[in-house]
């Protein structure tokens, strides 16, 4: 395979968690990673963090030697970003792990149609993060290849249907964030119980990491696993009865539909 040359051009956070995961993963190298970022203080994490991987505010530098770029700035700036540079992108894989930003759009902007539609998540820094992703007309069999490559090396890689990119966006690009909502709450439930608060925060992630961890590897049913948990007339049945009579299921259902909408908002924006 050629060798690949990978720029990066925002890193911030969903930059740093996947450079950050596939350099830990050695799926890239160093030497083969370059972050383009206006942002000083962004600049600065990277020399401090990451001081073997080259950085630089300028787009056209680091575009010119690179063979595979991503695109990991905010919806709003990638068409000025993609037009800025339009004259670089000539034989270049582009990856855009943009929320709601269309194929299309990519595409008309960029001026090819080797363009890749990725959405990723956070927990790609630590090598367990889930990544859809769907390509436009021009990228090969070797493109995806590559694709799956460096997203499977952070996590799960799926290809999907662009159709479906805003209900991943709802569901997986957006859930760390849920997730952390509810660890966070967990540990101030138990806090509130009386236990100290490190203690509380481990016990709490490590229950949400095990439970994740037995329904991906059981395959069981979470309500049959749910189910076994709950002793008649024991503390968690009466733990469930207060989630459902606070609408958990609901709201969490309400929140995956609410970003999954606002994911299709920013295709219009
Ligand atoms: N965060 C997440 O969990 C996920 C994010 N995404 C997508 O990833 C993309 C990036 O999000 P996120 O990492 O959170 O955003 P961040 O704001 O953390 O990172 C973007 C970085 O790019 C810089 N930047 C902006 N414009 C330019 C430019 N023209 N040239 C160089 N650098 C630039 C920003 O600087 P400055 O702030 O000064 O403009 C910032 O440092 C978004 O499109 C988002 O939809 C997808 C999945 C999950
Ligand atoms: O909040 C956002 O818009 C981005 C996209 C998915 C996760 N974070």
């Amino acid at each position: 395979m050629q060798k690949q040359r990978l720029a990066v051009v925002g890193g911030g956070q969903m930059g740093r968690a996947l450079v950050c995961g596939m350099l830990d993963k050695q799926v890239i190298h160093d030497a083969d990673v370059v972050i383009v970022d206006h942002n000083v203080a962004s600049r600065q994490w990277w020399s401090e963090n990451r001081p073997h991987v080259e950085v630089c505010p300028d787009l056209s530098e680091a575009v010119r030697d690179a063979n595979t770029v991503m695109l990991a700035v905010k919806p709003k700036v990638i068409g000025r970003v993609a037009q800025q540079a339009d004259r670089f992108w000539d034989g270049k894989l582009v990856i855009s792990v943009a929320a709601g930003v269309m194929l299309k759009s990519l595409c008309g902007w960029i001026g090819h149609q080797r363009v890749v539609r990725v959405m990723p998540n956070t927990p790609c820094l630590v090598g367990q993060g889930v990544s859809a992703f769907c390509g436009a007309d021009d990228v090969s069999e070797q493109d995806s290849a590559w694709i799956t490559t460096l997203f499977s090396s952070v996590g799960l890689a799926i290809p999907v249907l662009e159709s479906q990119m805003d209900g991943v966006t709802g569901l997986s690009g957006s859930g760390p964030a849920y997730v952390c909502l509810i660890v966070e709450a967990l540990a101030d439930g138990g806090v509130l119980a009386g236990l100290p608060r490190p203690l509380a925060m481990k016990l709490a992630a490590q229950t949400v990491l095990g439970t994740a961890q037995m329904i991906a590897e059981t395959g069981r049913h979470p309500g049959e696993l749910k189910d076994s948990v709950t002793s008649p007339a024991g503390t968690t049945i009466a733990a469930v009865q207060v989630l459902e009579q606070n609408g958990i299921r609901g709201a969490l259902i309400d929140a995956v539909v609410a970003s999954a909408r606002r994911s299709r908002e920013l295709a219009a924006d």
